[in-house]
């Protein structure tokens, strides 16, 4: 593998925009002619034309021998030889792109994978909602003053007037602006210092230090110090101790931008708008759009998977977006909720085990546990996102199965939108600072909770 990885760090080839012939052949616009759920109402679609014809122009994103590489990491996760932390915003907006933000989020899903990586004592792939989390399918055409939704940055606007809110496809070309700077700033920061094991293991003994719970993560917390201890007098230095590789990854709901970055490259086609795709609960009808585009790239996909999904659905789900059975290519998210999980998720894991797909199990313990708190706040309860986790393992470990993964809509700032944690945030403190443009993140210390709690069930 590592022989490989090499080579392709400097191929030689370079990817291009795929000819008429190419795109027929890989069937990149057949999801043109498929229904289509969750279809943005762009007033004028021959700007979303020119628009795309304008991306089908620039350097993409991501190259293709990251994604080839994350294609590899996710196959070690799928063997149960590694662990995926994926997380960031709900929706990424034009003006939190910040460096504070953006590097706040990266700082926590670090922080997560230092804990993760003690608690499963095994590797840990670490995966951005980010540079490109710009859309949102969401469940009515209209919100609470009566105004068209908001559809995420990438479609139109938070602010609240009628003219915000039209889809404009002008946006595509900022979201892409803004994902490819997310993107050079992160890959000067992971490697100039952001990832250093020392430093993010201080902010961890900060966080044990400062929780009102810390006394329970104290003992994780002591034996991180003591291997940390033990290989500095051991001398062992290597680049692995300073760097990171975090992956960007959004869901695939603006079809027009994802299709205007597909590049082929060494005769397969490569989504560069991220490296991994996904499609959402709402868009993974088996003859719709989403799962055919997503099923022509060579990156690895994700696909959400609720309370009604069929077991048989599922397994066709795996035939379509992998049908080769590659290992690594498919992450099966499941997101059940937590009173849920324990009853749905097992005939599912046991269909798709016994067909003889390889799959990465990933768990998402938010977005089957949403309610509505008294004065309106759409929140979660950390205690809810924690069952469901410990339910997704109980599953596993009863089924024998790996439990891969976690995915986690979080930020790295001090927000007040999911209720309890440590910090007992309460229904009327929601509105303190509750900042998300769509569904309740995981604040950083909640982040950090969760990740010992897994670390404590992944050690179990
Ligand atoms: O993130 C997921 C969905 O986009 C979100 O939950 C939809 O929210 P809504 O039900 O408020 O539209
Ligand atoms: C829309 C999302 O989730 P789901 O498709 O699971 O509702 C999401 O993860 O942003």
């Amino acid at each position: 593998m590592n022989r490989e990885w090499h080579q392709l760090r400097n191929p030689g080839l370079v990817p291009a925009a795929p000819q008429a012939e190419e795109a027929e052949r890989f069937g990149l616009d057949y999801w043109r002619s498929l229904p289509r759920k969750h279809m943005p109402p762009w007033k004028d679609y021959d700007e979303v034309t020119a628009v795309a014809g304008v991306l089908e122009g620039v350097p993409p994103i991501v190259a293709p021998y990251e994604v080839k590489r994350l294609r590899e990491l996710l196959a070690e996760v799928a063997e149960g030889r590694a662990f995926v932390v994926q997380g960031g915003d709900c929706g990424e907006t034009f003006l939190s792109n910040t460096e504070s933000h953006v590097l706040a989020n990266i700082r926590t899903l670090l922080q997560m994978a230092v804990v993760l990586t003690y608690g499963a004592s095994m590797p840990v792939v670490k995966v951005g909602r980010v540079a490109g989390q710009y859309s949102k399918p969401r469940s009515n055409n209209t919100d609470s003053l009566g105004l068209p939704v908001y559809r995420g940055d990438m479609f139109n606007s938070l602010e609240p007037t009628a003219e915000a809110r039209v889809c404009d496809p002008q946006r595509m070309i900022r979201a892409y602006a803004n994902s490819a700077a997310t993107m050079n700033m992160l890959r000067a920061y992971l490697g100039g210092g952001l990832a250093d094991l020392q430093s993010v293991h201080l902010w961890n003994k900060d966080f044990v230090r400062n929780s009102p719970a810390g006394e329970r993560y104290e003992a994780i917390g002591r034996e991180i110090d003591r291997a940390m201890a033990f290989m500095e007098a051991c001398g062992v230095e290597d680049n692995a101790l300073h760097t990171a590789e975090v992956y960007a990854s959004h869901e695939m709901l603006a079809i027009e931008y994802d299709r205007a970055l597909t590049r082929v490259f060494d005769g397969e086609v490569y989504g560069l708008s991220g490296h991994m795709l996904w499609s959402g609960e709402r868009t993974r009808q088996l003859d719709g759009a989403h799962l055919d585009f997503l099923s022509r790239l060579a990156n690895p996909v994700g696909c959400k998977i609720g309370p009604t999904a069929k077991p048989e659905d599922v397994v066709e789900v795996c035939n379509k977006l992998n049908p080769d059975n590659i290992p690594g290519k498919l992450v099966l998210i499941s997101r059940m909720g937590h009173g849920k999980v324990r009853e749905a998720l097992p005939p599912i894991v046991e269909k798709v085990e016994a067909s003889g797909r390889k799959v990465v199990w990933q768990c998402d313990p938010m977005h089957g546990n949403t309610f509505e708190a008294r004065g309106g706040f759409k929140t979660r309860a950390f205690d809810h996102v924690v069952d469901e986790v410990l339910g997704f393992f109980e599953v596993h470990r009863n089924l024998g199965t790996h439990p891969g993964g976690i995915h986690i809509e979080l930020t790295g700032d001090n927000v007040t939108e999911c209720v309890g944690g440590a910090q007992e945030i309460k229904e009327d403190e929601l509105a303190d600072r509750y900042e998300t443009a769509c569904d309740p993140r995981l604040n950083t210390q909640q982040s950090l909770e969760l990740a010992f709690l897994v670390a404590e069930m992944l050690r179990h």
